[in-house]
């Protein structure tokens, strides 16, 4: 389960961010960390060269030592500024790939689907996704700097109160307030991007429609592009809003802290220039040390705050990261050897959330080993969702699924899929070409076994007929880089041509225990419904198969026929069995056979 409360720092992703930079790149890190150190001791080193060379010269003595020691000084002035953003940039890099890996497998990990369909969690993922290119440089680079702002200020405190405890006290005592009160501004900031997360996922989502292909059809033709403009523009001026407020907070509080800094910096000048008794060098060395030190403790007061703010945003990547597998893994896993009897559903109870009514209401079926069963039933009886429970995607919250008697939730979940062979529905379409479009499901196909699967599911022709063949890009969002001077050779399908594209994609993968066919040709024209289905029944003939299907004449050729109503199976049996019963199914098929010649409508199954 993931956290969905607002951010918190905490030590865990302090030590995860610091992990990470090591794991990444353990040497740019420690070159990054040296020259960090080396740019905290330069400028108090210059402080005091500068004395000791004033000092010489008040008193006329050797001063090749000091000028000699402020030429050093200097050139690694000048140095170090170039090296550090030289490291910083390698450290960078390093970190972000690292992170952006570990997040990805751990969303990876998620074997489930309910975690995409959290928007708690889909805002977490987005800042998680943020924090993944920015947070852990930002610790470590944050932590670096405040180590080299703290031994900086160290430096010239000592120096300082050298010349007077009281000022020194006084000016350790004004970094009090600056601290909590950058604290308070970071987790003021952190919240607010908590905050203004879902409007920001939400202005891409509008920003995403007005900016595809998929949705411009739509929207050009129902007029609605301002109207979805506007909706995008609200949405940023929303966070825009919320970025102002916390921002004109900071600006006043940042003014205040300026304003304090500045009087304990005047007071400590009007000292020193009116006592008289201090030398020349030590007025020099004392207004650098205050403005040194002052400078320095900002910069550190920054660092921790900015430090904090990344932790904050580091919460994110380390809830997501380390978020686990959704569903329960075995602790025993058992093996999943070939079906050899069938798969059996036993009381299965099913929602999508506790606060959701229930879609399947105690439904028992078997699927034999070797049997064509088809599945039919209204729309949201809750077809798709039984085959997504067949592919555990959800866990049932009653009742179990059996595979040759073995709870599914007993096998590791991947075994389970690598014996099932699926057409959704909803099938993916790819920005890719033609080849990887159907070897998605098995990548390591031979690419003659990939042209069967094509010809079988009648889309050979088609593809091989493409500019660049099965190469092409099935896309006109990208072009390859072999196209990158005609970037127009971008094929996209019709409809139908996906279709068979996606069937293709389970065909490939044929040899496999359970194939799934949820609507496999709903997009098709008559000649090819006839010619998938005709395909289908040969395939399927000896082989264990759910077929969905809303046209009835696809489905009566099913060893046995599953009527799905209300989340419950209400009559089951083979084609002609279902007929002689004369209940819903009989009236369905009928009305849809009349409908087809008369063209009437089809009511409901009861
Ligand atoms: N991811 C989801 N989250 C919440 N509810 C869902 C989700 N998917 C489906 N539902 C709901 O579950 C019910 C069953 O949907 P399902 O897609 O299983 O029906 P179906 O029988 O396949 O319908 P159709 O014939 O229209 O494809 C519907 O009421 C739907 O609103």
């Amino acid at each position: 389960m993931i956290d969905a409360s607002s951010p918190r720092a905490t030590p865990a992703g302090a030590r995860r961010a610091v992990a990470l930079a090591w794991r990444s790149a353990p040497g740019w890190l420690l070159c990054h960390a040296l020259l960090t150190l080396a740019g905290a001791a330069t400028p108090v080193a210059a402080a005091w060269l500068t004395k000791l060379l004033l000092d010489a010269l008040a008193a006329r003595a050797d001063v090749a030592l000091p000028l000699l020691g402020l030429a050093a000084a200097g050139l690694a002035a000048a140095a170090t500024p170039q090296l550090l953003s030289y490291s910083r940039a390698e450290l960078n890099r390093a970190a972000r790939l690292r992170a952006t890996e570990e997040l990805y497998t751990a969303v990876n990990g998620f074997t489930g689907l309910s975690r995409f369909e959290d928007p708690r969690l889909l805002d977490r993922l987005r800042l998680a996704e943020q924090a993944a290119l920015t947070a852990p440089n930002q610790v470590v680079e944050s932590g670096l700097d405040a180590a080299r702002n703290l031994l900086t200020f160290c430096g010239f405190l000592a120096s300082l109160a050298a010349l007077s405890p009281v000022m020194a006290a006084i000016l350790t005592a004004s970094a009090v307030p600056a601290l909590l009160a950058e604290l308070a501004l970071s987790r003021r900031r952190a919240r607010m991007l908590w905050r203004i997360s879902p409007a920001e996922r939400r202005e891409l989502f509008y920003g995403g429609l007005l900016s595809t292909a998929e949705a411009a059809k739509e929207i050009r033709l129902f007029g609605v592009g301002e109207f979805l403009r506007g909706r995008m523009l609200a949405e940023r001026r929303a966070t825009d809003a919320a970025k102002r407020a916390v921002d004109r907070h900071t600006l006043l509080v940042q003014g205040g802290l300026a304003v304090l800094g500045g009087a304990v910096a005047m007071g400590g000048l009007f000292w020193a220039a009116s006592g008289g008794r201090l030398t020349v060098g030590d007025v020099v060395l004392f207004v650098a040390a205050v403005a040194g030190s002052q400078g320095a403790m900002g910069g550190l007061v920054g660092e921790l705050a900015q430090t904090h703010e990344a932790l904050l945003m580091m919460d994110h990547f380390v809830a997501v990261a380390s978020a686990g597998p959704d569903l329960p893994e075995p602790a025993r896993p058992r093996p999943l050897p070939p079906l050899r009897d069938g798969i059996e559903l036993r009381d299965v109870w099913f929602r999508y959330a506790d606060d959701q009514p229930w879609v399947l209401r105690g439904v028992s079926l078997r699927i034999g080993c070797g049997r064509s069963v088809a599945l039919v039933g209204l729309n949201g009886a809750g077809k798709s969702t039984l085959v997504k429970l067949l592919c555990r995607l959800y866990d049932p919250v009653r009742g179990t699924i059996l595979w040759d008697g073995v709870d599914i939730r007993e096998v590791p979940v991947q075994e389970l899929r690598r014996r099932i062979s699926p057409v959704f529905q909803d099938y993916m379409c790819y920005d890719l070409t033609a080849a990887e479009n159907i070897t998605i499901s098995d990548l390591h196909a031979a690419p003659g076994v990939v042209e069967a699967a094509a010809r079988r599911a009648g889309v050979h022709d088609v593809l091989a007929g493409l500019p660049h063949g099965y190469d092409t890009l099935l896309s006109r969002t990208f072009y390859s880089e072999a196209d990158h001077e005609v970037p127009e050779t971008g094929v996209l399908l019709s409809g139908g041509q996906w279709q068979r594209v996606a069937l293709a994609r389970a065909l490939l993968r044929g040899e496999r225990d359970l194939m799934i066919l949820d609507e496999p040709s709903s997009g098709l024209d008559p000649r090819a419904e006839h010619e998938i289905h005709t395909m289908l029944r040969e395939h399927r003939a000896g082989r264990t198969s759910l077929l969905i299907s809303h046209r009835l004449g696809t489905v009566r050729g099913s060893d046995l026929i599953v009527v799905l109503e209300d989340g419950r199976v209400s009559e089951e049996g083979g084609h002609e069995e279902l007929m002689a019963a004369g209940r819903g199914y009989a009236r369905l098929f009928d009305l849809q056979s009349e409908g087809y010649r008369t063209g009437t409508a089809t009511p409901g199954w009861s």
